[in-house]
């Protein structure tokens, strides 16, 4: 094959992986539209039950190709931090609302807003949906400071409840690095009063010893799993 035909190849393939990646994230959007009107419907009970059958329709055909716990979506790409199904960030999980992070200097800053599938004290968000966000703002401060590991210990205090429905601006910074051990901090607030902490955690990640990645990971081996947490 010549360079030409071989750029050719190559440039084919990243069109597809680029549109394959689309569609992931459209169906993302779709399902979370479902799951939010799902959650906040009051339609008569005869239009739930025929939007049940629908959609178990609309779900068999994604059920007949599918990967198993080993095999990573063949869409993402771990060694460049791409997890579509990441359950807090994914764009194509139905389950994440999902968190945008990003990183301002030393801060992790990340934005989203919950709606009221997330809901536990009437009209704020669960307290585990919290512990969620945090563990991935922190988890990801870890990982952009060079020090990514595995949550080893997660403190949380909750000193306001936190809003459905109300955008929100997360941040994150490491705080200390002792060999393995990267202690982060973080917090949730509104966009509107970024000053006022409604929840903050600390958290502590532990770096992978290549034999407990080899245990924990190797049957991704190759994949590149074995440098990635989340
Ligand atoms: C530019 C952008 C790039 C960004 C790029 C990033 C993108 C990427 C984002 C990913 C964001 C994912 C964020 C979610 C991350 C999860 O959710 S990870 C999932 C939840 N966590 C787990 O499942 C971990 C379970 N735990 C384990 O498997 C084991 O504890 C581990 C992690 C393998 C460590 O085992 P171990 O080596 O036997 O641990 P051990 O020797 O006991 O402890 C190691 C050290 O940690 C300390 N330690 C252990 N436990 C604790 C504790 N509870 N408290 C304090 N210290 C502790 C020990 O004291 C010890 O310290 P030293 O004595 O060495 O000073």
């Amino acid at each position: 094959m010549t360079d030409s035909e071989n750029g050719r190849r190559l440039h084919a393939v990243d069109d597809a992986l680029l549109r394959r990646r689309e569609a992931i994230s459209d169906l993302g959007d779709a399902l979370r539209l479902l799951i939010e009107h799902a959650t906040a419907t009051e339609a008569p009970t005869e239009e739930l039950r025929r939007a049940a059958e629908r959609i178990r329709q609309a779900a068999a055909p994604l059920g007949e190709r599918a990967r198993g716990r080993h095999e990573p979506p063949s869409a993402d790409d771990m060694r460049a931090g791409v997890r579509l199904y990441n359950p807090v960030t994914g764009a194509g999980s139905a389950f994440a609302p999902p968190l945008e992070i990003h990183q301002e200097g030393e801060i992790t800053v990340g934005a989203c807003t919950l709606g009221l599938a997330f809901e536990g004290p009437p009209s704020y968000a669960h307290g585990g949906v919290s512990a969620m966000l945090l563990d991935q703002m922190l988890g990801y401060a870890a990982g952009a400071s060079g020090n990514p590991g595995m949550t080893v210990r997660l403190d949380t205090g909750y000193r306001r409840p936190v809003p459905l429905l109300t955008p929100l601006r997360l941040t994150a910074e490491v705080v200390d690095v002792d060999g393995r051990r990267v202690t982060v901090a973080g917090s949730i607030a509104t966009a509107a009063e970024p000053g006022e902490i409604l929840v903050a955690a600390t958290g502590v990640f532990v770096g992978l010893r290549a034999e407990q990645a080899r245990r924990l990971f190797g049957a991704i081996a190759g994949r590149g799993e074995e440098s990635r947490a989340g």
